[in-house]
């Protein structure tokens, strides 16, 4: 299991591929049947980090809303490498599987 913050992950459970990141099945720790969506970006493919810092603060303005349309950001961490964004799993995701 990878560990971020409060959240981990099995490498092995991956939900999707973007151009800039893969995208993880995860939980919380503390309460496991919580499954998240762990976006793991890797610096290396973004050209402007400057950039990605805005994308996160815009995505921390959404998840304020509250709405259930967007999906909120519980987590957002950093390693050497990579940036990691912990999300609530879309709820859409499974209705694009179900087709
Ligand atoms: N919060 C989420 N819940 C469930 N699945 C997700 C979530 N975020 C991303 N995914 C899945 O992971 C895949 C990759 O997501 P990612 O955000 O990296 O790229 P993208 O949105 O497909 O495209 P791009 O790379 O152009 O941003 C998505 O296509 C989707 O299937």
């Amino acid at each position: 299991m990878e560990s971020i913050g409060d959240y981990e992950y099995n490498t092995k459970d991956i939900i999707g591929h973007g151009a800039f990141a893969v995208v993880f099945k995860g939980r919380e720790k503390k309460n496991p049947s919580m499954t998240v969506a762990i976006k793991c970006i890797t610096k290396k493919n973004i050209a402007k980090q400057s950039l990605l810092g805005k994308e996160i603060k815009i995505l921390q303005e959404l998840t304020e809303l509250h709405h259930e349309n967007v999906v909120a950001l519980f987590d957002c961490k950093e390693s050497a490498n990579s940036v990691y964004l912990v999300m609530e799993v879309s709820k859409f995701c499974d209705l694009l599987e179900s087709i």
